[in-house]
């Protein structure tokens, strides 16, 4: 059956399940479990200040309460990551689980049956927009356990996740903003699906999403400029110069602070985002986490034709060290991408800086 925008989101999976004959149909049943938990939480968000057991304290933190990472944990992050846990722990096809919120795996209970992936999420991304009503989203990446984990059963360790993101077999995100979508790759093109309310399914409204390799449109939190790295400040400032500067034509600047909702608006029109390894604290190599952030949004741009990089190497390449770990990220249109490791292999002459890094910068030190 082709396909069309009246195909729902069961209807694609089995159309790409027919690439592979001898498929169990476990990795189609694990994204069903996965868009579930996703509707549940696009339920919930949308009630805001209503949703039963939230009331007004929706964004308040819980109780003081930080996770693995130090930051202040909402009641809706806690809860999204419950449903997530929920919906997915039952299903057969996963060996075990791991989020921003939890310090450590998550077990599939020994009542229960496991499976052969692995589910790695951001239950809720961009969660400080939550009070003022600007979209968040859940991003996910599905892994393939190490053989050893599928053969044995055994209970996984953080070592199981620790694989480049080349390696995921999907990955995807649910964006709960004025629709809800399900965006996703299974590693054939990016697939977007947009919920029908009144259905309660997602439909396939974007069969094969394109990053423009071109754009006049970045995205970067400027009050980290101080910190910034000479390629990124150069980046910028030739940017901000537009026409009169050696680009020769002006640029936009966005910033959502909802890195999910940032790359949704570049799967759909392009655009460039930063979150850079910069030197506001050493401890810290970047903002987002490579395993449940950096490398699921990777995935998608790649498979949509655009670029995620380090600043220095491709995202996708990268052998992770920890389960947490945080990484400089820089994706969307592929030429400027690009052109952004390029500034960061050429060598920083202090003598023949970008034309305005040093004299017109808006961000200058
Ligand atoms: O506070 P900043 O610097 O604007 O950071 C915003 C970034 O933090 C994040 O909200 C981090 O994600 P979480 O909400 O999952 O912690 C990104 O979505 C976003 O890009
Ligand atoms: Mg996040
Ligand atoms: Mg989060």
């Amino acid at each position: 059956m082709p396909l069309s925008s009246r195909s729902t989101l069961t209807q694609y999976l089995i159309a790409q399940r027919r690439r592979f004959p001898g498929a169990s149909g476990d990795l189609n049943a694990l994204i069903l479990d996965v868009s579930l938990a996703c509707k549940a939480i696009a339920r919930t968000v949308a009630f805001g200040e209503l949703a039963d057991g939230l009331g007004a304290a929706v964004n308040a933190a819980v109780g003081g309460e930080t996770n693995v990472q130090g930051e202040v944990q909402k009641p809706l992050d806690v809860l999204s990551n419950e449903v997530f846990l929920r919906r997915n722990e039952w299903s057969g096809t996963l060996a075990g689980m791991a989020s921003e919120e939890m310090e450590e795996p998550s077990q599939i209970p020994a009542a229960h049956p496991r499976g052969k992936y692995l589910l790695v999420f951001d239950p809720l991304d961009g969660s400080s927009n939550i009070d003022v009503n600007v979209s968040v989203g859940s991003i996910f990446s599905i892994l393939r356990a190490p053989q050893d984990v599928i053969d044995s059963g055994r209970d996984v360790v953080e070592a199981d996740f620790l694989q480049p993101g080349a390696s995921q077999v999907a990955a995807g995100y649910a964006l709960y903003g004025p629709t809800t979508m399900f965006m996703l790759s299974v590693g054939n093109g990016v697939a977007g699906f947009t919920l029908n309310p009144n259905l309660g399914e997602f439909m396939l409204t974007h069969p094969d999403v394109r990053v423009p390799a071109d754009t006049h449109e970045f995205a970067i939190n400027a009050s980290n400029s101080r910190f910034w790295e000479p390629p990124v400040k150069r980046y910028v400032d030739e940017c901000l110069a537009g026409k009169t500067g050696p680009r020769g034509r002006d640029f936009n600047m966005r910033w959502i602070a909802s890195m999910v909702a940032e790359a949704h608006r570049i799967l759909m029109r392009g655009g460039v985002f930063m979150y850079p390894r910069d030197m506001k604290d050493p401890s810290k190599p970047g903002r987002l986490r490579l395993l449940y952030e950096a490398n699921p949004i990777g995935f998608l741009m790649e498979q949509a034709g655009g670029r995620a990089s380090t600043g220095r190497q491709p995202m996708l390449g990268v052998k992770p060290s920890a389960l947490h770990q945080r990484i400089g990220l820089v994706f969307g249109s592929k030429n400027e991408v690009e052109r952004i490791e390029r500034y960061h292999h050429e060598p920083v002459t202090r003598e023949a800086p970008a034309p305005l890094f040093q004299e017109r910068s808006l961000f200058r030190d």
